[in-house]
């Protein structure tokens, strides 16, 4: 649960976050986290470096043309030269001209692999990092993500995995930076090592006083993430309610208490952003000023010898161009560290707590045990209670019992979607934990209390995900639920699409088609939480007709108050305060 602090922003309550453990803030620990992203993909990435580094030496050779032919043009000579004063090789300008071309020709080339590179590390990255998390979060346990806060998966794979590609494209481009940054630097000591040692030594200096500025503007920047991770809990309930917030004119007070948390990440993130376009800019005109102070110096003191100044003055400014471009993702990247970190911290939390899938292929249910279960969401408060009885195929089970009892607690068990504390649970004498998950959905069918239509075809929607199924056993399903024959007057049929966002059924007509759905596949077992509750008098009647149709033919536990579904059932359990007794056939109107 989030509570609103006296400053009108959204705060966690704790218990269920996991903290955060803050990102190492430095070079070190951004590139360790780009890492842990980029993970298989390293030698993608020492690929790339090289690459870029070979682009960077062509490149180094071409400002090292253009410096040339601009010499020998502005001392009015006809021949360039190539390479250190010593090595005295020369050439026409037009021939100059030309090598210089032939390099242009080979950076266009190498350009395209090298931009290529680039773009698959972050994009494989990202699809690698979303089909994890999806995996992960989809397997996991029912009782874990009851523990996680609304809007995980949407975060996770929407806004975390983008901004772990976007420091995986900032990785890259440091990298391709500092390659680029080494070959210019490498070009600049063999053409005049001392000059070159000088404007290292320049560019040293530079960092250091600009040092005490850019601590100056550092930032918490964890502080962004963790207030949006309440946003986005609190926008996902904003979505699930809004049609309450709009009946009881609440949407100020939403948008309001939404809002506080909005505008304390754009602060963070504000300060961020100023560092980030701040640094580098005062870095890249710290180092110009100094390379014309270096060259006054050198003017004022030596006679002559400037020559080679003016090809080490380009190269510098090209080196500062990836200086800055280093600076710039690594800001970026630094940005990004506490999604990094979140996402591990999911990940792994998400993964230790996958979902048991087990192993024994049960084919047929037989019979259904219970024997001393207890069941607890918190260690300690069981909410089911030694609970002990035993279901035959082919009967029709009634559970009834007060709101809060535990009804839908011991569905979840015998659905084998919740594990129980203690006790034994078997089917067919199997321990249901112990069948294989994929086996027990086959055998089973489920019609939750609220069941919920997705955006897909009346057909989809019955199919629900499972594609071994023919349209005739999809219809055999719907008429078997009494909803065929609506279907049927949609506009298109089975192919209407439906669902949030497109054509709705009314309460009625869902519940059936998710009546459909359970029925899929003739299931040996059904287990319906509450399948007429809220329902109009025909679908009631209609779910009824359902019931006594498949009565004998499959096993069907049902949840009900209603004395007309319960009067169906061979045998009543009442659950109340999580314990469990069997009731004597005649007292089920009553009970219920
Ligand atoms: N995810 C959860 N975490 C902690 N406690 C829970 C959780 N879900 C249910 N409970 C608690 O377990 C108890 C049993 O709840 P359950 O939903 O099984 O009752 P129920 O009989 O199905 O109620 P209803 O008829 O209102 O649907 C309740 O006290 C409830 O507060």
């Amino acid at each position: 649960m989030a509570v609103e602090n006296p400053r009108g922003t959204i705060a966690a309550s704790g218990s269920d976050r996991p903290a955060l453990p803050p990102p190492s803030g430095g070079p070190l620990g951004v590139l360790r986290n780009g890492l842990a992203v980029i993970g298989p993909d390293r030698k993608r990435l020492w690929g790339t470096v090289a690459l870029a580094f070979v682009v960077g030496v062509i490149e180094t050779a071409l400002l090292y043309m253009v410096a040339a032919v601009a010499i020998a043009i502005s001392g009015n000579s006809h021949l360039a030269r190539l390479g250190p004063a010593d090595l005295g090789i020369q050439v026409s300008i037009p021939s100059a001209c030309g090598i210089g071309l032939a390099l242009v020709a080979t950076l266009m080339l190498l350009s395209i692999p090298l931009a290529q590179l680039m773009a698959s590390l972050s994009t494989r990255a990202m699809l690698r990092l979303r089909g994890r998390m999806l995996t992960a979060y989809l397997h996991s346990s029912l009782q874990y993500r009851d523990t996680q806060r609304e809007g995980l998966l949407q975060q996770l794979v929407g806004e975390y995995a983008l901004r772990a590609e976007n420091s995986v494209q900032q990785l890259a481009l440091g990298c391709v930076g500092v390659a680029m940054f080494a070959a210019v630097i490498a070009g600049a000591i063999v053409s005049s090592p001392l000059l070159a040692l000088g404007l290292i030594i320049g560019l040293g200096i530079t960092f250091a006083l600009l040092a005490p500025v850019t601590k100056r503007f550092r930032q918490d920047v964890t502080k962004p993430v963790l207030t949006n991770r309440e946003i986005v809990g609190h926008v996902a309930q904003a979505a699930r309610i809004g049609q309450e917030i709009s009946a009881f004119h609440v949407a100020d007070a939403v948008a309001r208490q939404l809002l506080g948390g909005i505008k304390i990440a754009a602060t963070a993130m504000g300060k961020l952003r100023f560092e980030a376009r701040l640094v580098p800019n005062l870095f890249q005109y710290g180092a110009i000023g100094l390379v014309l102070i270096l060259i006054a110096a050198l003017a004022s003191t030596s006679a002559g010898g400037m020559e080679g100044v003016a090809p080490l003055a380009l190269l510098l400014v090209r080196a500062l161009t990836y200086v800055r471009q280093l600076q710039r993702s690594f800001h970026t990247a630094r940005e990004m560290a506490p999604y990094i970190t979140a996402v591990e911290t999911e990940l792994e939390q998400l993964e230790e707590h996958a979902w048991d899938t087990g192993s024994h292929a049960l084919t047929a249910l037989e019979s259904l045990r219970f024997e001393g279960v207890n069941y607890a969401y918190k260690p300690g408060e069981n909410v089911l209670k030694d609970i002990s009885f035993s279901i035959d195929q082919g009967e029709m089970v009634g559970i009834v019992g007060p709101s809060g009892s535990g009804k839908s607690t011991l569905t979840g068990v015998l659905l084998r979607l919740r594990k129980q504390t203690s006790g034994k649970v078997t089917a067919a004498g199997v321990p249901l934990m112990d069948v294989s998950a994929e086996s027990w959905a086959a055998l089973t069918g489920y019609v939750p209390q609220d069941s919920r239509l997705i955006f897909g075809t009346a057909a989809d929607n019955i199919r629900f995900f499972r594609p071994g199924f023919s349209q005739e056993q999809i219809e055999t399903a719907a008429r078997a639920a009494h909803v065929h024959d609506e279907i049927m007057a949609l506009p298109h049929g089975y192919d209407t699409v439906i669902g949030p966002g497109a054509r709705g059924l009314s309460g009625g007509q869902s519940q059936r088609l998710s009546i459909a759905r359970a029925l899929l596949g003739q299931p040996a077992l059904i287990v319906m939480d509450e399948p007429t509750s809220a329902l109009d008098a025909r679908s009631e009647a209609l779910i009824s007709q359902t019931l006594a149709e498949l009565k004998g033919s499959a096993t069907i536990i049902l949840i009900a108050h209603r004395p007309a579904t319960l009067e169906l059932c061979d045998r009543i359990l009442e659950v109340r305060y999580g314990v469990l007794t069997e009731l004597p056939t005649q007292t089920h109107a009553a009970k219920a």
